[in-house]
């Protein structure tokens, strides 16, 4: 399995780490240091030579209670950085936006995956995919950012999130994305109470077993925080411990903000998987 954008293939035999660039003032948890391009590019670089394939800019901040952001704000945040890092350096970048103009003006100036937590329901935002033709990324959300973790809830998790998932890939397909083109993703931590993100950690082959590359979003999140008590800054074991079990169940993308230490989990369960397969 591989995704192909332009000229560029990303092999999903293997797992593929995306490294989390972003570029806004509040951003999750990088306290908005990478607020200029210089910095950004020096993480991006930081993130590629310690093994991310893919690097997503995000230009909105889409954590619980998040404000949103006008257009011209999340392009004048991003285009730069996608710019100098499409310039600079040999990576796959995607974009996480929601916004129609942004994906369109993204992949112009270099981004190869839209990559939208919204699942292209915005205004044009499926129109907007359509015509860039590359790969994109859909993911499960429950209500908006300000609103989805008052009080999430639901009467069958597992198939409401499938047959979601399932819903926006055919509307996709039906619109003119290529089958091909298509990954998925249960956004952990979006609507979601802490039984509700391990409930779907516990059952990722069931969403690969769909047919779509699936990329996991654990890094940081407060499934974590909730479970082990630890502050945003203290949750790489239980990221390391999730994105674990997210590949051994067949995610082929891993987002996080911890590049080398995933990278080397990943060569742990190769080194062990290569038994397993003798
Ligand atoms: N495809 C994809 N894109 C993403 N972009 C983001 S931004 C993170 C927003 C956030 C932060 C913190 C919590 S919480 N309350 O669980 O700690 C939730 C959401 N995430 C994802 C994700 O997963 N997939």
């Amino acid at each position: 399995m591989q995704l192909q954008s332009g000229h560029k293939t990303l092999d999903l035999s293997t797992p593929q780490v995306m490294g989390i660039l972003n570029v806004t003032p509040d951003s999750f948890s990088d306290g908005g240091n990478f607020s200029n391009i210089d910095n950004a590019l020096i993480q991006a670089t930081k993130m590629v030579e310690q093994g991310a394939t893919i690097i997503d800019i995000g230009g909105e901040s889409t954590r619980p209670g998040a404000a949103d952001v006008a257009t011209q704000e999340e392009l004048d945040r991003v285009l730069p950085v996608i710019e100098k890092i499409s310039q600079q350096l040999d990576c796959w970048i995607s974009i996480d936006t929601s916004k129609a103009s942004v994906m369109t003006e993204a992949v112009k100036a270099g981004a190869n995956i839209i990559n939208d937590v919204r699942a292209l329901q915005e205004q044009g935002a499926l129109e907007a995919a359509v015509a860039a033709q590359v790969p994109v990324c859909l993911m499960h959300m429950q209500g908006a950012p300000r609103s989805m973790q008052t009080a999430p809830h639901y009467e069958n998790l597992l198939g409401d999130v499938e047959s979601f998932l399932l819903g926006r890939a055919e509307t996709c397909i039906n619109a003119g994305i290529k089958r091909d083109n298509i990954i998925l993703d249960l956004g952990f931590g979006f609507g979601k109470q802490l039984k509700h993100n391990f409930e779907l950690l516990a059952a990722t082959k069931q969403f690969v077993d769909l047919g779509y590359p699936l990329l996991t979003g654990v890094s940081r999140k407060s499934m974590f925080g909730h479970l082990l008590n630890r502050d945003i800054n203290e949750r790489l074991a239980g990221s390391l411990a999730g994105a674990l079990i997210a590949i051994q169940q067949g995610s082929q993308i891993i987002r996080v903000h911890d590049v080398a230490e995933t990278v080397d989990i990943i060569k742990v369960l190769q080194q062990v998987s290569a038994f397993n397969k003798k």
